[in-house]
């Protein structure tokens, strides 16, 4: 709750937090937002909120997103009306007072009282019974819900609230106990990542920075200038992050680059580069000094690389709006290193956007692949000989990760895997690293779940 000063006197306006991420909730499962758009959106709006309220509509919003599966498991226990039939309002306030009984610490009359207000607040009042009566029995019977049988598909999909499909994909990519342990680890809140801003401060300067503005830093097990995060509510809001000193990056993104290994003075393109990630880790760790070309489809991401790279005072990067299916005969063996970090179908980011699992049916995957090979054929095309090409996704997809890149190799014996394990650290090391390719696990590595591939063009 907070108070706001109004043309000179001072009135109290409250703006209640649960009512924020009710709506938030509504306007992501009804109008298809996106979680962090509509989140970033309304929080705007409600601009006079303390921090303190900011972060309870972001853990309130994210971690129903994160549990539907199970919330709703837990609605269909308990009402006659299933939820698809449900209106919206209603539906957006169950899910968001069952995340806070059963996942938070808000004691369960405080979360019911405060649904059945925001019931009657928006005329709803016939179904303040309904909505008491839902709660008030989800309360009393939250240690004997059902599940389906442990060990099934079923189970890890209801109990860690990811889609069936996805499940069964992971069954047959990893089995059951790497499975469940993944779908774990994409429940819990991630850290915020950053990466040291190497052209402007030293790390060991920026953690003390970060330190003082009341940041929890820890620093990065994967990458040498990783650090994660807590307690850092507005992380654009910090003076370090608008002088330009680091930028939010996670430590698989981190890893690819340190795997591409780029030097000062090399000519690079990143072929997918929006929102410029992994080119202000290039540009940084080129010294801003050499060519970076960073194309992308989309026009309006251009600025996005752009406004980075100023805030960063990188100098070297080229935007270049630019479809990377298509040819383009001017950049033939030119680059020392070239980075295609593929369109995917974003498996690997459940624990950070949890509206994935609830957006994608696998659709797109069979749409997304030959996309990939066009994109690393072309990218492969612009590498001098002697020169790497460095494939990366943020998917845990086989055809999308290991099975394009067998297709890759077979088709192009002038590449070779090349060996990774000296960037990973020892408890990461795999077989298939030897071979130049490696996944990240989020149980495993506390990143988020990707794929990078290093390939070598023989000289
Ligand atoms: C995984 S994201 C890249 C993230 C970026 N490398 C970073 O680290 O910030 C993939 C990008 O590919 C872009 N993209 C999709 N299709 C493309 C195409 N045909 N040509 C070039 N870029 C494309 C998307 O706009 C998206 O920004």
């Amino acid at each position: 709750m907070n108070d706001i000063p109004d043309k000179g006197e001072k009135r109290m306006i409250q703006i209640n937090p649960r009512e924020v991420a009710a709506e938030a909730m509504m306007e992501i499962m009804e109008e298809g937002a996106y979680n962090n758009m509509a989140l970033r959106r309304l929080l705007r709006q409600n601009g006079a909120m303390t921090p303190k309220d900011r972060a309870l509509v972001t853990e309130i919003v994210n971690g129903s997103l994160r549990n539907l599966y199970y919330i709703d498991h837990v609605i269909h226990q308990f009402s006659k009306i299933k939820t698809e039939k449900m209106k919206p309002w209603v539906l957006a306030v169950l899910r968001t007072a069952i995340y806070q009984m059963y996942f938070m610490k808000t004691p369960d009359s405080a979360a019911c009282n405060e649904a059945v207000k925001l019931i009657a607040e928006r005329g709803l009042a016939p179904l303040k019974g309904f909505v008491n009566g839902v709660l008030r029995t989800a309360a009393r019977e939250k240690d004997s819900i059902p599940l389906p049988k442990e060990g099934t598909v079923e189970f890890l999909s209801i109990q860690y609230s990811h889609p069936l499909w996805v499940i069964k994909m992971w069954l047959a990519y990893f089995g059951y106990e790497e499975t469940q342990k993944l779908c774990q680890a994409n429940n819990c809140s991630p850290d915020v990542t950053i990466r040291t801003n190497t052209l402007k401060i030293e790390k060991a300067l920026l953690k003390k920075e970060l330190e003082k503005s009341g940041a929890m830093v820890t620093e990065g097990r994967l990458a040498p200038f990783a650090f994660h995060l807590k307690k850092t509510a507005d992380i654009g809001g910090l003076k370090t992050f608008k002088e330009g000193l680091f930028h939010v990056q996670d430590e698989s993104s981190q890893l690819a680059v340190e795997i591409l290994n780029p030097q000062k003075g090399e000519d690079i393109f990143d072929l997918c580069a929006a929102p410029g990630g992994k080119s202000f880790t290039i540009a940084e760790k080129m010294e801003n000094k050499g060519r970076l070309i960073c194309g992308d489809i989309y026009e309006h991401k251009m600025d996005l690389i752009s406004q980075g790279a100023v805030r960063l005072g990188i100098t070297i990067i080229e935007p270049k709006q630019q479809d990377a299916t298509v040819y383009k005969k001017e950049y033939d063996s030119t680059f020392d290193r070239v980075l295609v970090d593929a369109p995917c179908s974003g498996l690997g980011l459940m624990g950070k956007k949890p509206d994935i699992r609830l957006k994608k049916n696998g659709d797109e995957i069979d749409y997304l692949v030959p996309i990939q090979r066009q994109i690393l054929e072309n990218g492969a095309r612009y590498v001098k000989q002697g020169g790497i090409l460095v494939y990366s996704t943020c998917t845990l997809c086989k055809k999308e990760n290991e099975k394009n890149i067998e297709w890759f190799l077979k088709d192009h014996p002038d590449f070779i895997g090349e060996d990774i394990t000296e960037f990973l650290p020892q408890e990461l090391w795999q077989e298939t690293a030897k071979k130049g390719y490696i996944t990240l696990l989020p149980h495993k590595s506390n990143t988020d779940g990707f794929f990078i591939a290093k390939l070598k063009r023989k000289g």
